[in-house]
Order: structure tokens, then sequence, then C-alpha cells
């Protein structure tokens, strides 16, 4: 049952998971890209095995957020993030967090499938082989493992030598999930990962990241509203820079507190 206008209000209502739980949290984060700022004190509590969904209109800070918490920011001029992005407890805005450490531990899969230009099995490989020796046995036990639980080991498995870029959209996006997770990060973030993929590809994508849950972290960032109440155990509703809202998906869709998400949710908006 919803509630009605008058009980529903402005402030933020941030219900997040109990703080043992959290495999991740930002404290008072602010973004810029220049001078301008496109987040503002966000406190994010991401809780472990759990999949975190952050919805929200057009330019709300989505994307900024989710390149937040592995610093890929990092890799283009003036983008600067200040305030706490807590792992595990560490603050890896402190500046004692390698970046390439930290982006092993917190692996990304972007909007547009991004496979290298090799072979599949090599796509798998790339980031195993870039975070230490491993041998041939080891490497490959790891390709089939992080494929099977890409489920997309029984669509590859006798052709993998030919490129990643033969593949359809769907089982490349799940190609990169699958690089994602070879090196066993902690956190595994998706920024749109179905937006270019049909319904049919976006269903397998959802069921591999519900299986994926067992073992990782997810947050993953969608436009895609009926996703984020099929999968997603949290959800975390941005604007104009801010979280305005963060509850478990149901209460999110069923009873918001914030006229804003409501209007949001309910496609009066966005
Ligand atoms: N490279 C950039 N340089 C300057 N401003 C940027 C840059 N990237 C994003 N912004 C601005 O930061 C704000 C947040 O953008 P962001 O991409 O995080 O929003 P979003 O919620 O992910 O949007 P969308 O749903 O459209 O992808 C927007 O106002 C946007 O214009």
């Amino acid at each position: 049952m919803s509630l009605a206008d008058a009980e529903l209000n402005e402030v933020p209502h941030l219900e997040h998971p109990p703080q043992d739980a959290l495999a991740l949290e930002t404290r008072g984060l602010d973004f810029y890209y220049g001078k301008t700022q496109a987040l503002h004190g966000v406190d994010l509590g991401i809780a472990r095995g759990k999949i975190t969904a952050l919805i929200g209109p057009s330019g709300c800070g989505k994307s900024t957020l989710l390149r937040a918490m592995n610093r890929i920011y990092e890799l283009y001029p003036n983008q600067r993030a200040e305030g706490e992005i807590l792992l595990d407890g560490e603050d890896i805005l402190s500046g004692q967090v390698n970046a390439a450490d930290l982006r092993a531990r917190v692996g990304m899969v972007f909007q547009k499938p991004t496979p290298f230009p090799m072979s599949i099995y090599d796509n798998v490989a790339f980031g195993v082989r870039l975070h230490g020796s491993t041998s041939k046995a080891e490497l490959d036990a790891i390709v089939e493992r992080s494929l099977r639980r890409a489920a997309l080991w029984d669509e590859v498995e006798h052709k993998l030598g030919s490129s990643g870029l033969g593949l359809s959209g769907g089982q490349q996006q799940r190609l990169c999930v699958a690089r994602g997770i070879a090196v066993e990060p902690e956190i595994l973030l998706l920024d749109e990962p179905a937006s270019a993929l049909d319904p049919v590809s976006t269903a397998k994508l959802e069921d591999t990241l519900l299986q994926l849950k067992k073992d990782f972290t997810i947050v993953i960032v969608t436009h895609n509203l009926q996703q984020a109440a099929r999968i997603a155990d949290y959800t975390g509703f941005m604007f104009m820079g801010k979280l305005i809202e963060f509850a478990p998906t149901a209460s999110i869709f069923s009873t918001p507190r914030l006229v804003r998400t409501r209007n949001y949710v309910t496609g009066r908006f966005g």
C-alpha cells in the first residue's frame, strides 16, 4: 500500500544495512569534474553478498558514484573525489591504497560490452596474468570456472581460441563479467550492463548476476526499474547529485518515503 502524499516528505530517507554487513561505504562523498560538483555528501552503504541498484534520472550522478568506488576516474584529468570511501573499513581515498590493487578488489563492467581484441580465453586470463604468475593448468581452471560462473561456458567451450569480438552482444557482456570475476574481486560494479542487450540476453545476464551474488557483492546502475525490482536486494534513488532514498528494494517500489522517489518509480518523471 502506498503512503498518502501528506506522509511523503522531502527529507532524505536512508535505511542502510547494518554496519557489520557492509562491504563498502561512502561517507560525505563529494565529486568534482573540474569546478563542477557532481556528487554532494553521499552516504551510502553497500551490503556484502547482495545486489544494490542505483537508480535515478539522467545526470543525477549514478555513474559518477559507481566510478568513484574503484577510482577509475583517476584515469581522467581534473576529476576528483573528496570524503571517504571505506572498503572493508579502509579508506580508499586516503592515498594508502594502490589503484591496481583496488581495481583487482573492485571490478567493473561497462555499459557497452568491451571485450579486448584477443581470444575468449585471453580475455578472461588477462587480469589474472597481470596480477601474478599462474601455471597453465591453474589458468585453464580459472578461465573455465569464470566462464561457468558467468553462464557462458556452454556456449564457448569449443571455441576458446576464437576472438571475443566474434560473440553476440549478450555473450560479450557475459565475457566481460567472466573477465571481471576471474581475479576474484570482492565487489563487481556494473554500469548499465544490459542497456545494449535484447530482452533474452538481458534475462540471461540478470540470472547470472543472481547466481554471482553468492560469491560477490554487486552494485548495478540501471535505468531499467523492472530490472532493479527483479534483481536488487537494496535500491538507492539519486537526485541531482545526492542519494535521497535508500532502502530494501521492495520498500523503494511499494512504499517510497519521498515524493520524488515515488514520482520516479511510478513513471511520473524520469
Ligand atoms: N566527464 C565529465 N565532465 C564534466 N561533467 C560530467 C562528466 N561526466 C558527467 N558529468 C556531469 O556529472 C553529472 C552526473 O553525471 P553521471 O554520468 O554520473 O549521471 P548518471 O546519473 O549516471 O546519468 P545517466 O543516467 O544519463 O548515465 C551530470 O551533470 C553530468 O553532466
